[in-house]
């Protein structure tokens, strides 16, 4: 090939001038140069920013905390393994994401390639997602007549996983919360005998973990060999599978007595099932479709639901004082109302305590978007299409100047701030705002979260009712566990359980 270079005198400049060429277009489309303007938490060269993404594993909330304090109401970018994300910091900037469209800001996009969604639940889930709908209105208007099983499955699941006894019982807290909560869930989503199936239990569970590591399996590989790797190197396609195993049957009986009495013929069982099957239109309505859209509303829902809980019963021993008044509260209205849903929207305190409790614990970045289109925001600065970017949620709950004292935790700072006139609403752990994060912004904001904090108020009531709950003898809180941007409840804490004295 040089031999044959050296004959054509011309070859060796024409080759060099177009390796020129061809690194200078790809150093312009580079995300170095087209982010050249938005300043970086450390280094920004090739070799700099391989370290720094390194870096990001262990202190990633230290680098987004460090970019906060230095640029807030800006923007600045941090090196992850592949990309940089852009960090944007202040209540313009979450206004500007709130008010994006899904064109020029996709949660989707943003989504599909951090757990590549597609090889786990389904290209469909990404490109026709009806079932975000039915978690919306007809799961979230159900609540409320639903709520009797609800209220039922805590009660049972707790007895069997923490019998209230006179003796103080010793219980690894994570894992106990997450079979208590997939439980309680699934008696929503699909009823009695199957959520209380062993096998149906144990995948939804371990389904989250499934993802995280098929996620990072695939990301290894490039984007040709993807589909592959999802097929043959995951255990993704066995767990879709397995969930058809479980819910095909009773997907196959409903459409079978459809057939039979016709569309209008009542579906009693009221549950999940019915109201996807009822949202559901022509190529939707297959029991593999049905069937993933339940396993992807498990996957929103559990993890999340099953680490707020253990953040609060962490917070409950660590934080005794208030477990008096939130008795009282509980007993005076269960005793006005009952165990209803209507009781949990009078729960003022418990509310609070659970909503400050998240407020500490929330991870270090959310409302991750994808810019399809360049985007401005309304301080001037511009991402390119391609360009991730994410909010520094930990960092603005724990800024002193959003929370007054905002590293202390106040279980009632939101139950009094209700108390002032017309401020009975917004401050309600549901109600989205732009000092409190945890459950997103705009139209991706978290539409399970009126059954997540009914769920949550439930089961602590009942935990209030039922036990006295204290830390190991001169053990601090367990710390929270960091992992890049992710913050989750220590999952090697204990907590005593026994019968309330
Ligand atoms: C404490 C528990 C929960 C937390 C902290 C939580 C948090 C979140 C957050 C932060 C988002 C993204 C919002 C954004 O980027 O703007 C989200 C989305 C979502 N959540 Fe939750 N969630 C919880 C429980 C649930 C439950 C119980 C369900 C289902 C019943 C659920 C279903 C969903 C769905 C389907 C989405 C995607 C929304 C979309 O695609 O537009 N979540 N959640």
């Amino acid at each position: 090939m040089f031999d044959m270079l050296d004959n054509y005198p011309l070859s060796w400049p024409v080759a060099a001038l177009l390796a020129v060429i061809f690194l200078s277009v790809k150093y312009i489309r580079s995300p170095t140069h087209q982010l050249r303007h938005i300043p970086s938490v450390g280094g920004s060269g090739l070799i700099s920013s391989y370290f720094d993404a390194r870096r990001f594993f262990r202190e990633g909330q230290q680098m987004i905390q460090e970019g906060y304090e230095k640029y807030y109401g800006t923007a600045f970018k941090v090196s992850t393994m592949g990309r940089y994300m852009v960090v944007v910091s202040g209540s313009d900037m979450l206004e500007d994401i709130r008010q994006a469209t899904d064109e020029q800001l996709s949660f989707r996009e943003a989504i599909a390639e951090t757990i590549q969604a597609d090889y786990m639940l389904g290209k469909q889930n990404r490109t026709d997602p009806f079932h975000i709908a039915v978690v919306r209105t007809p799961l979230t208007r159900n609540l409320g007549y639903r709520f009797p099983e609800i209220k039922d499955e805590i009660q049972e699941a707790f007895g069997e996983m923490i019998p209230p006894t006179g003796e103080w019982t010793k219980t690894r807290i994570l894992s106990t919360a997450r079979q208590i909560v997939c439980r309680t869930s699934n008696r929503l989503f699909v009823g009695l005998p199957l959520c209380r199936d062993p096998d149906y239990r144990k995948l939804n569970e371990q389904f989250t973990g499934d993802v995280m590591r098929g996620a990072q399996t695939i990301n290894r590989f490039p984007k040709l060999l993807r589909p592959i790797v999802g097929r043959y190197l995951t255990k993704i396609p066995a767990r879709a599978q397995r969930t058809i195993k479980h819910i095909g049957p009773i997907i196959e009986e409903r459409l079978a007595n459809e057939k039979l009495y016709g569309p209008e013929a009542e579906d009693t069982a009221n549950d999940l099932i019915t109201w996807l099957l009822e949202e559901a239109k022509g190529p939707q309505r297959t029991t593999e479709q049905i069937s993933l859209r339940v396993l992807g509303i498990n996957f929103a829902a559990i993890h999340t639901t099953s680490m707020a809980l253990t953040n609060a019963l962490y917070d409950l021993a660590a934080y005794p004082q208030y477990v008096e008044a939130m008795r009282e509260e509980v007993e005076a209205v269960i005793s006005s109302e009952g165990w209803t849903k209507a009781a949990m929207g009078k729960m003022r305190k418990v509310d609070s305590f659970l909503k400050e409790s998240q407020r500490l614990a929330t991870g270090g970045l959310s409302v991750s978007r994808k810019a399809l289109k360049d985007f401005t925001f309304s301080n001037g600065i511009t991402v390119p299409a391609g360009t991730f970017v994410a909010f520094a949620t930990h960092s603005t709950h724990h800024d002193d100047h959003v929370y007054p004292d905002a590293d202390t935790f106040d279980g009632f700072r939101f139950s009094e701030k209700r108390e002032g006139d017309g401020e009975g609403i917004k401050h309600q752990m549901v109600a989205l705002s732009h000092d409190y994060i945890t459950f997103g912004t705009g139209r991706h904001a978290c539409p399970g979260r009126f059954f997540a904090v009914n769920e949550l108020k439930a089961m602590l009531a009942h935990i209030l009712m039922t036990y006295d709950v204290k830390l190991p003898e001169n053990t601090p809180r367990p710390p929270n566990i960091w992992f890049q941007t992710t913050c989750s409840p220590n999952p090697y804490g204990s907590l005593f359980f026994r019968k309330r004295a």
